[in-house]
C-alpha cells in the first residue's frame, strides 16, 4: 500500500486507481513492424514559435515546465488529432542508469529518459482539468532521449535545475521554446492511452516520434541530481526511475505515420 513515508510505487496505484488496470492504458511497448502504416494520416505541425514559457518546478514526480495556454499561440495540430491542442506543460521520465528511464518502449528497448509535451484540447474542454478525463482531452508528444553527445540547447533546462532540486521548488522559466528539443523527424506512432502516472486517466492521444534526441550522460546525470523529498524532509531521496513500465496493450492498434 502507499504510506506517505514510502513512495508509492506503479503495481500498487491500482488500490488508489482501478483504471491502472483499465483498457488504454500508457506506456506500451511499440513494435514497429505491427504498427499499421494508415495512409490517412497527415503529418504533425507544431505551432511554438509564439510559446510562452512560464516557469520550472518540481512536483515530487518529475520536473515540468509550465506554458501560458490561455490563447492558441502554441498548438500541436494535424496527424491524429481533429482539431488544435494547446501546449500546457512538459516534463521527463528517467531511470538511475542510461539503458532504462523511457516509459514507452521500442520492441522491449527502453531509451535513458522520455520527454513528454502535454496538450489539451481548448476547442472542446473549458480548462485542462475537465479536458484530463475526456476520451479525447489530452494529445501528448513523447520524444525518446538517447545518451551520446552534450544536447546543444539541453543545457538551459539543465542549467536550472539545481533551483528546483527540492519537491514543491519552483523558478522563473521564460522564453524557453521547446522546439530546440525536436528531432529532425517528426515521423511518430500514435496509439489511444493514458496518463502514465496517477490518476491515469484515459483520456490521451499518444504521439510518439521514432527518432530519439541524443543528450550525455552528464547532461542526464543532472536530473538525478534531483530529489523526490522536500527541503524540510530529513529523508533525502534522489528523483530517478519515475517511469512506469510498459502496460497491456488490450487489442489496440498502433498506427504509424509514412
Ligand atoms: N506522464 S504523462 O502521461 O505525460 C502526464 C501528463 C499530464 C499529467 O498531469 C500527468 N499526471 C499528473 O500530473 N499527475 C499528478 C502528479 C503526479 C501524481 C503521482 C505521480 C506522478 N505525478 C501525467
Ligand atoms: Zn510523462
Amino acid at each position: 500500500l502507499c504510506f506517505p513515508r514510502l513512495k508509492c510505487s506503479p503495481s500498487a496505484w491500482h488500490n488508489k486507481y482501478p483504471v491502472a488496470h483499465g483498457s488504454r492504458q500508457s506506456p506500451i511497448d511499440i513494435v514497429p513492424h505491427q504498427a499499421s502504416r494508415d495512409p490517412n494520416l497527415s503529418q504533425i505541425v507544431l505551432n511554438y514559435d509564439r510559446c510562452t514559457s512560464i516557469n520550472i518546478s518540481n512536483n515530487g514526480h518529475s520536473v515540468v515546465v509550465e506554458f501560458d495556454d490561455t490563447d492558441d499561440r502554441s498548438v500541436i495540430q494535424g496527424g491524429p488529432l481533429d482539431n488544435p491542442y494547446r501546449l500546457k506543460q512538459f516534463h521527463f521520465h528517467w531511470g538511475e542508469k542510461g539503458c532504462e528511464g523511457s516509459e514507452h518502449t521500442v520492441s522491449g528497448n527502453s531509451y535513458a529518459s522520455e520527454l513528454h509535451l502535454v496538450h489539451w484540447n481548448a476547442v472542446k474542454y473549458k480548462t485542462f482539468d475537465e479536458a484530463a478525463t475526456a476520451p479525447d482531452g489530452l494529445a501528448v508528444l513523447g520524444i525518446f532521449l538517447d545518451t551520446g553527445d552534450d544536447h546543444r540547447w539541453l543545457h538551459t533546462i539543465t542549467d536550472a535545475l539545481y533551483m528546483v532540486k527540492f519537491k514543491g521548488s519552483i523558478t522563473d522559466f521564460k522564453d524557453f521554446n521547446p522546439k530546440c528539443l525536436l528531432p529532425s523527424s517528426l515521423h511518430y506512432w500514435t496509439y489511444l492511452g493514458s496518463l502514465t502516472t496517477p490518476p491515469l486517466h484515459e483520456s490521451v492521444i499518444w504521439i510518439v516520434l521514432k527518432d530519439p534526441i541524443t543528450v550525455s550522460e552528464k547532461q542526464l546525470g543532472k536530473f538525478r541530481m534531483l530529489l523526490f523529498t522536500g527541503e524540510e524532509e530529513d529523508q533525502r531521496l534522489r528523483m530517478e526511475n519515475n517511469f512506469r513500465p510498459p502496460q497491456p496493450l488490450k487489442g489496440r492498434k498502433v498506427r504509424s505515420s509514412n
